[in-house]
Protein backbone atom coordinates (compact mmCIF):
# COMPACT_ATOMS: atom_id res chain seq x y z
CA UNK A 1 0.00 0.00 0.00
CA UNK A 2 1.38 3.48 -0.72
CA UNK A 3 2.11 5.91 2.27
CA UNK A 4 -0.10 8.88 2.47
CA UNK A 5 1.31 12.27 2.43
CA UNK A 6 -0.28 15.48 2.65
CA UNK A 7 1.32 17.95 -0.03
CA UNK A 8 0.46 21.77 0.78
CA UNK A 9 0.84 23.79 -1.82
CA UNK A 10 1.44 27.48 -2.66
CA UNK A 11 -0.01 28.66 -6.14
CA UNK A 12 1.29 31.69 -6.19
CA UNK A 13 4.63 31.42 -4.59
CA UNK A 14 7.92 32.83 -6.81
CA UNK A 15 7.85 33.70 -10.43
CA UNK A 16 7.64 29.87 -11.83
CA UNK A 17 4.80 28.27 -13.53
CA UNK A 18 3.11 26.81 -10.93
CA UNK A 19 0.74 24.84 -12.71
CA UNK A 20 3.83 23.49 -14.26
CA UNK A 21 5.82 22.49 -11.20
CA UNK A 22 2.88 20.81 -9.79
CA UNK A 23 2.67 18.51 -12.65
CA UNK A 24 6.37 18.00 -11.95
CA UNK A 25 5.66 17.37 -8.27
CA UNK A 26 3.16 14.54 -8.95
CA UNK A 27 4.62 12.82 -11.63
CA UNK A 28 7.16 12.31 -9.18
CA UNK A 29 5.56 11.58 -6.33
CA UNK A 30 2.52 9.69 -6.88
CA UNK A 31 4.40 6.62 -7.95
CA UNK A 32 5.04 6.34 -4.22
CA UNK A 33 2.72 8.48 -2.33
CA UNK A 34 -1.13 8.57 -2.10
CA UNK A 35 -1.33 12.33 -1.95
CA UNK A 36 -3.57 15.11 -0.47
CA UNK A 37 -3.12 18.02 -2.32
CA UNK A 38 -4.18 21.00 -0.39
CA UNK A 39 -3.61 24.74 -2.36
CA UNK A 40 -2.98 27.32 0.78
CA UNK A 41 -5.28 30.67 -0.57
CA UNK A 42 -4.81 34.16 0.96
CA UNK A 43 -7.36 33.45 3.81
CA UNK A 44 -6.36 29.98 4.15
CA UNK A 45 -2.21 29.40 5.18
CA UNK A 46 -0.17 26.45 5.27
CA UNK A 47 0.18 26.09 8.79
CA UNK A 48 -3.97 25.74 9.76
CA UNK A 49 -3.26 23.01 6.49
CA UNK A 50 -0.71 20.79 8.05
CA UNK A 51 -2.28 21.37 11.57
CA UNK A 52 -5.41 19.38 9.68
CA UNK A 53 -2.95 17.02 8.27
CA UNK A 54 -1.42 16.41 11.79
CA UNK A 55 -4.75 15.85 13.27
CA UNK A 56 -5.66 12.79 9.98
CA UNK A 57 -2.49 11.34 10.73
CA UNK A 58 -0.83 11.36 7.37
CA UNK A 59 2.82 9.34 6.80
CA UNK A 60 4.22 12.88 5.53
CA UNK A 61 3.84 16.11 5.66
CA UNK A 62 5.23 18.37 2.23
CA UNK A 63 5.22 21.76 1.82
CA UNK A 64 5.69 23.58 -1.49
CA UNK A 65 5.91 27.57 -1.87
CA UNK A 66 8.50 30.36 -0.58
CA UNK A 67 9.78 30.65 2.30
CA UNK A 68 6.43 32.10 3.92
CA UNK A 69 4.82 28.54 3.22
CA UNK A 70 7.78 26.08 4.23
CA UNK A 71 8.13 27.52 7.69
CA UNK A 72 3.77 28.01 7.93
CA UNK A 73 3.45 24.45 7.76
CA UNK A 74 7.04 23.49 9.54
CA UNK A 75 5.59 24.92 12.53
CA UNK A 76 2.69 22.99 12.75
CA UNK A 77 4.45 19.75 12.04
CA UNK A 78 7.07 20.38 15.29
CA UNK A 79 6.68 18.59 18.25
CA UNK A 80 5.15 14.97 15.90
CA UNK A 81 6.98 12.81 14.58
CA UNK A 82 5.74 13.50 10.85
CA UNK A 83 8.54 13.53 8.71
CA UNK A 84 8.60 16.18 6.88
CA UNK A 85 9.48 17.39 3.17
CA UNK A 86 10.45 20.30 1.67
CA UNK A 87 10.11 21.45 -2.17
CA UNK A 88 11.14 24.98 -2.36
CA UNK A 89 9.56 27.49 -4.87
CA UNK A 90 10.23 30.90 -3.50
CA UNK A 91 12.35 34.02 -3.86
CA UNK A 92 15.26 33.32 -1.15
CA UNK A 93 14.75 29.58 -0.32
CA UNK A 94 16.80 30.25 3.08
CA UNK A 95 14.72 27.27 4.40
CA UNK A 96 16.36 24.55 2.04
CA UNK A 97 20.05 26.28 1.86
CA UNK A 98 19.85 26.51 5.90
CA UNK A 99 18.76 22.63 6.19
CA UNK A 100 20.59 21.80 3.04
CA UNK A 101 17.91 20.24 0.81
CA UNK A 102 18.29 20.87 -3.29
CA UNK A 103 16.39 23.98 -4.26
CA UNK A 104 15.15 22.29 -7.44
CA UNK A 105 12.41 20.43 -7.84
CA UNK A 106 13.15 17.43 -9.57
CA UNK A 107 15.93 17.47 -6.45
CA UNK A 108 13.73 17.64 -3.55
CA UNK A 109 11.41 15.20 -5.04
CA UNK A 110 14.17 12.88 -5.07
CA UNK A 111 15.20 13.29 -1.30
CA UNK A 112 12.00 13.05 -0.23
CA UNK A 113 11.53 9.69 -2.20
CA UNK A 114 14.73 8.78 -0.94
CA UNK A 115 13.31 9.04 2.54
CA UNK A 116 16.00 9.61 4.89
CA UNK A 117 15.11 11.58 7.64
CA UNK A 118 16.97 13.56 10.13
CA UNK A 119 15.76 15.25 13.61
CA UNK A 120 16.40 18.65 14.05
CA UNK A 121 16.21 21.29 16.58
CA UNK A 122 13.06 23.89 16.08
CA UNK A 123 12.47 26.99 18.83
CA UNK A 124 9.56 28.95 20.02
CA UNK A 125 9.74 32.66 19.90
CA UNK A 126 7.02 34.19 22.13
CA UNK A 127 5.40 30.77 21.86
CA UNK A 128 5.54 31.08 18.00
CA UNK A 129 7.17 28.25 16.64
CA UNK A 130 10.48 29.23 14.75
CA UNK A 131 12.61 26.85 12.49
CA UNK A 132 15.39 29.27 11.11
CA UNK A 133 15.81 32.44 13.03
CA UNK A 134 14.66 35.78 14.60
CA UNK A 135 15.78 39.03 13.34
CA UNK A 136 15.58 41.93 15.47
CA UNK A 137 15.95 45.33 14.36
CA UNK A 138 17.76 45.69 11.02
CA UNK A 139 16.42 41.86 9.54
CA UNK A 140 12.79 42.87 10.18
CA UNK A 141 12.86 46.33 8.95
CA UNK A 142 14.10 44.80 5.34
CA UNK A 143 11.84 42.22 5.37
CA UNK A 144 9.12 44.48 5.60
CA UNK A 145 10.27 46.66 2.33
CA UNK A 146 11.24 43.79 0.06
CA UNK A 147 7.55 43.20 -0.25
CA UNK A 148 5.34 41.15 -2.66
CA UNK A 149 5.95 43.52 -6.01
CA UNK A 150 9.65 44.32 -5.66
CA UNK A 151 9.97 40.78 -4.73
CA UNK A 152 8.21 39.64 -8.20
CA UNK A 153 10.09 42.50 -10.12
CA UNK A 154 13.68 41.87 -8.65
CA UNK A 155 13.63 38.26 -7.46
CA UNK A 156 15.80 37.70 -4.21
CA UNK A 157 18.08 40.94 -5.12
CA UNK A 158 14.69 42.79 -3.73
CA UNK A 159 16.37 41.45 -0.42
CA UNK A 160 19.81 43.43 -1.14
CA UNK A 161 17.75 46.00 -2.37
CA UNK A 162 15.82 46.44 0.99
CA UNK A 163 18.69 46.28 2.99
CA UNK A 164 20.48 49.24 1.00
CA UNK A 165 17.86 51.38 1.54
CA UNK A 166 17.41 50.35 5.08
CA UNK A 167 21.33 51.04 5.66
CA UNK A 168 20.71 54.61 5.00
CA UNK A 169 18.09 54.56 7.86
CA UNK A 170 20.69 52.78 10.78
CA UNK A 171 19.20 53.13 14.01
CA UNK A 172 20.95 51.88 16.88
CA UNK A 173 19.35 50.55 19.95
CA UNK A 174 20.18 49.21 23.44
CA UNK A 175 19.81 45.61 24.44
CA UNK A 176 19.69 43.42 27.14
CA UNK A 177 20.03 39.99 26.45
CA UNK A 178 19.20 37.47 29.21
CA UNK A 179 20.10 33.71 29.41
CA UNK A 180 20.21 31.17 31.59
CA UNK A 181 23.11 31.95 33.23
CA UNK A 182 23.92 35.92 32.04
CA UNK A 183 22.77 39.65 31.46
CA UNK A 184 24.48 41.29 28.49
CA UNK A 185 23.93 45.17 28.06
CA UNK A 186 25.10 46.74 24.35
CA UNK A 187 23.80 48.85 21.89
CA UNK A 188 23.27 46.95 18.22
CA UNK A 189 21.98 47.77 14.75
CA UNK A 190 20.90 43.84 14.77
CA UNK A 191 20.13 40.75 17.08
CA UNK A 192 19.76 37.67 15.38
CA UNK A 193 18.88 34.52 16.62
CA UNK A 194 18.88 31.38 14.59
CA UNK A 195 18.55 27.82 15.28
CA UNK A 196 19.48 27.60 11.29
CA UNK A 197 20.31 29.89 9.14
CA UNK A 198 21.81 29.76 5.21
CA UNK A 199 24.97 31.64 4.47
CA UNK A 200 23.00 34.23 2.84
CA UNK A 201 21.74 35.21 6.15
CA UNK A 202 24.74 37.04 6.79
CA UNK A 203 23.74 38.58 10.46
CA UNK A 204 22.99 35.56 11.69
CA UNK A 205 26.50 34.36 11.27
CA UNK A 206 29.03 35.59 14.51
CA UNK A 207 29.80 31.68 15.05
CA UNK A 208 31.82 29.42 13.14
CA UNK A 209 28.62 27.42 11.94
CA UNK A 210 24.93 27.02 13.53
CA UNK A 211 24.61 23.32 14.18
CA UNK A 212 20.73 22.78 14.05
CA UNK A 213 20.64 19.83 16.09
CA UNK A 214 22.89 20.90 19.28
CA UNK A 215 20.00 21.75 21.10
CA UNK A 216 21.43 25.47 21.38
CA UNK A 217 20.32 28.72 19.64
CA UNK A 218 22.94 30.94 18.01
CA UNK A 219 22.90 35.02 18.59
CA UNK A 220 24.62 37.71 16.72
CA UNK A 221 25.28 41.17 17.65
CA UNK A 222 26.31 43.79 15.16
CA UNK A 223 27.10 46.61 16.90
CA UNK A 224 28.50 49.32 13.50
CA UNK A 225 29.26 52.57 14.42
CA UNK A 226 27.88 53.96 11.17
CA UNK A 227 27.28 53.32 7.47
CA UNK A 228 31.02 52.55 6.17
CA UNK A 229 31.40 50.43 9.45
CA UNK A 230 28.14 48.49 8.59
CA UNK A 231 29.35 47.53 5.12
CA UNK A 232 32.34 46.41 6.31
CA UNK A 233 31.17 44.65 9.08
CA UNK A 234 28.02 42.98 6.54
CA UNK A 235 31.16 42.66 4.42
CA UNK A 236 33.39 40.60 7.06
CA UNK A 237 30.47 38.35 8.34
CA UNK A 238 29.30 37.13 4.26
CA UNK A 239 33.30 36.04 4.60
CA UNK A 240 33.58 34.35 7.80
CA UNK A 241 30.14 32.68 6.41
CA UNK A 242 31.56 31.29 3.24
CA UNK A 243 34.97 30.29 5.10
CA UNK A 244 33.56 28.53 8.44
CA UNK A 245 35.74 31.06 10.60
CA UNK A 246 34.19 32.59 13.39
CA UNK A 247 33.88 36.54 13.34
CA UNK A 248 37.34 38.94 14.62
CA UNK A 249 35.55 42.54 14.95
CA UNK A 250 34.96 44.36 17.82
CA UNK A 251 31.68 45.33 16.78
CA UNK A 252 30.15 42.11 16.22
CA UNK A 253 29.62 39.79 18.70
CA UNK A 254 27.97 36.42 19.82
CA UNK A 255 26.83 34.12 21.91
CA UNK A 256 25.31 30.39 22.34
CA UNK A 257 22.28 29.31 24.84
CA UNK A 258 19.05 26.97 25.21
CA UNK A 259 16.95 30.52 26.04
CA UNK A 260 17.12 33.97 25.28
CA UNK A 261 15.20 36.62 26.67
CA UNK A 262 15.84 40.06 24.58
CA UNK A 263 14.18 43.51 25.23
CA UNK A 264 15.46 46.86 23.10
CA UNK A 265 15.34 50.60 23.97
CA UNK A 266 13.05 51.44 22.15
CA UNK A 267 10.75 48.84 20.67
CA UNK A 268 12.24 47.05 17.54
CA UNK A 269 10.31 45.38 15.10
CA UNK A 270 11.01 41.42 14.85
CA UNK A 271 10.93 39.06 12.02
CA UNK A 272 10.52 35.05 12.57
CA UNK A 273 11.40 33.08 9.87
CA UNK A 274 11.35 35.81 7.58
CA UNK A 275 7.72 37.03 8.29
CA UNK A 276 7.06 39.88 11.27
CA UNK A 277 5.57 38.49 14.06
CA UNK A 278 5.80 41.84 16.17
CA UNK A 279 8.01 43.91 18.42
CA UNK A 280 10.26 43.69 21.34
CA UNK A 281 10.25 42.45 24.50
CA UNK A 282 10.78 38.28 22.90
CA UNK A 283 11.51 35.39 24.70
CA UNK A 284 12.98 32.62 22.13
CA UNK A 285 13.99 29.50 23.89
CA UNK A 286 15.35 25.79 21.55
CA UNK A 287 13.15 23.06 21.21
CA UNK A 288 15.68 20.52 20.96
CA UNK A 289 14.85 17.90 18.36
CA UNK A 290 11.38 18.67 17.67
CA UNK A 291 11.66 18.46 13.57
CA UNK A 292 11.99 15.50 11.47
CA UNK A 293 13.00 16.32 7.67
CA UNK A 294 14.01 14.48 4.74
CA UNK A 295 17.20 15.32 3.76
CA UNK A 296 19.36 13.82 1.03
CA UNK A 297 21.05 10.34 1.43
CA UNK A 298 24.54 11.79 1.16
CA UNK A 299 25.39 15.04 1.41
CA UNK A 300 26.30 17.17 -1.41
CA UNK A 301 29.63 17.84 -1.21
CA UNK A 302 31.47 20.77 -2.99
CA UNK A 303 33.73 20.37 -6.06
CA UNK A 304 37.04 21.11 -4.96
CA UNK A 305 38.18 21.64 -8.60
CA UNK A 306 36.63 23.84 -11.47
CA UNK A 307 38.20 24.21 -14.84
CA UNK A 308 35.98 23.96 -17.65
CA UNK A 309 35.17 26.43 -19.53
CA UNK A 310 38.84 28.70 -19.23
CA UNK A 311 40.09 29.82 -22.35
CA UNK A 312 42.82 27.31 -24.17
CA UNK A 313 42.37 24.86 -21.40
CA UNK A 314 45.19 22.18 -22.23
CA UNK A 315 45.30 19.97 -18.96
CA UNK A 316 48.21 17.14 -19.06
CA UNK A 317 47.73 14.07 -16.68
CA UNK A 318 51.20 13.46 -15.45
CA UNK A 319 52.60 10.08 -15.20
N1 LIG B 1 -3.70 31.19 -3.39
C1 LIG B 1 -3.14 32.30 -2.90
N2 LIG B 1 -3.44 33.53 -3.37
C2 LIG B 1 -2.86 34.65 -2.89
N3 LIG B 1 -1.93 34.64 -1.89
C3 LIG B 1 -1.59 33.45 -1.38
C4 LIG B 1 -2.15 32.22 -1.84
N4 LIG B 1 -1.59 31.20 -1.15
C5 LIG B 1 -0.74 31.76 -0.27
N5 LIG B 1 -0.72 33.10 -0.40
C6 LIG B 1 0.12 34.04 0.34
O1 LIG B 1 1.49 33.77 -0.01
C7 LIG B 1 2.35 34.16 1.06
C8 LIG B 1 3.45 33.14 1.24
O2 LIG B 1 4.23 33.13 0.09
P1 LIG B 1 5.52 32.24 0.02
O3 LIG B 1 6.48 32.64 1.07
O4 LIG B 1 5.13 30.83 -0.08
O5 LIG B 1 6.08 32.61 -1.40
P2 LIG B 1 6.98 33.83 -1.88
O6 LIG B 1 6.56 35.06 -1.14
O7 LIG B 1 6.96 33.83 -3.37
O8 LIG B 1 8.40 33.32 -1.44
P3 LIG B 1 9.51 34.04 -0.60
O9 LIG B 1 8.97 34.07 0.82
O10 LIG B 1 10.71 33.15 -0.76
O11 LIG B 1 9.67 35.38 -1.18
C9 LIG B 1 1.46 34.26 2.29
O12 LIG B 1 1.41 35.64 2.66
C10 LIG B 1 0.08 33.79 1.83
O13 LIG B 1 -0.96 34.52 2.43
Amino acid sequence: MKRSACLIFNPVAGQGDSEQDLVQIRSMLEPEFDLDIQLTTEDTCADELAHGAVQRRVDAIIASGGDGTLSAAAAAVVGTDIPFGIISRGTANAFAAALGIPDTIAGACQTILQGTTRIVDAAECNGTPMVLLAGIGFEAETVEKADRESKNRFGAIAYILAGLQQLRQLQPFEVEIETEDKIIKTSAAAVTVANAAPPTSVLAQGPAGIVVDDGLLDLTIVAPANKAAAIAAAFHLFQTASTGNAVERNDIGYLRAKKFKITTDPAQKVAVDGEILGKTPVEIKCLPASLKIFVPTVEEVSPVEKLEGLPNLVIETKE
